[in-house]
């Protein structure tokens, strides 16, 4: 295990009223409030875990998913390893906006490869289930992630705390594989002393 921590950015994004503060704060506090605000601009909180044997300090950023606060939580989107988007599954319109919030986060970020760029997409509320307020299928959200770039899906709970723990996990593996990913093919693209150059490209998803 590597001695030194690395530090992910990580950032929330999704409708209002989706739980995107209620996952941060489930996950680094382990708290629920079932009477939250709604976030103003942006927050962030940090959580440092091991995964894999590298530790990491995961510094999550929160934003506020109403348009009215657009141009306050846009600036924050550069510098993002990764990106949750975030619906509910009792609000179809939330997931209906998950294309949305893509583009959005890749035309603030200036991300230089989108078709790369970890995503993880979250469906929250899973525990209306029990009370029959779901309004969309896990299997249709499963297509919206293979259709849209393969991204990995969590049906969360941030109420009852279901999978928040193994979302947030995924993220930093999915950032781990595109920096393992990245490195191969700086190496495969290098040129060594006695003038071979190496062009063989990797392969991805
Ligand atoms: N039943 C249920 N309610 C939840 C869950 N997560 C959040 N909520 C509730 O949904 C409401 C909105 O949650 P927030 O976490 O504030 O939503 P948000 O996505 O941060 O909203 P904005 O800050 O406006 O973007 C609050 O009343 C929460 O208590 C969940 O997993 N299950
Ligand atoms: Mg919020």
């Amino acid at each position: 295990m590597s001695g030194k921590s690395l530090l992910l950015k990580v950032i929330l994004l999704g409708d209002g009223g989706v739980g995107k503060s209620s996952l941060m704060n489930r996950y680094v506090t382990d708290r629920f409030d079932s009477q939250s605000f709604h976030t103003i601009g942006v927050e962030f909180l940090n959580r440092d875990l091991e995964v894999d044997g590298r530790l990491v300090t995961l510094q999550i950023w929160d934003t506020a998913g109403q348009e009215r606060f657009k141009s306050l939580r846009t600036p924050f989107y550069r510098g993002a390893d990764c990106c949750m988007l975030t619906f509910a599954v009792n609000d179809l319109q939330s997931f209906q906006n998950l294309g949305c919030w893509k583009k959005e986060f890749i035309y603030y970020s200036d991300v230089k490869n989108p078709e790369r760029f970890p995503f993880v997409v979250l469906g929250n509320k899973v525990d209306v289930e029990q009370v029959g307020g779901r309004k969309v299928g896990e299997d249709e959200a499963r297509a919206w992630c293979e259709e849209n770039g393969c991204y990995p899906y969590f049906e969360t709970s941030a109420k009852d705390d279901t999978n928040v723990t193994s979302a947030f996990e995924a993220a930093v593996r999915e950032v781990l594989a595109a920096e393992d990913q990245n490195d191969h093919i700086l190496l495969s693209n290098s040129i060594d002393l006695h003038g071979n150059r190496k062009t063989s490209r990797s392969s991805c998803c």
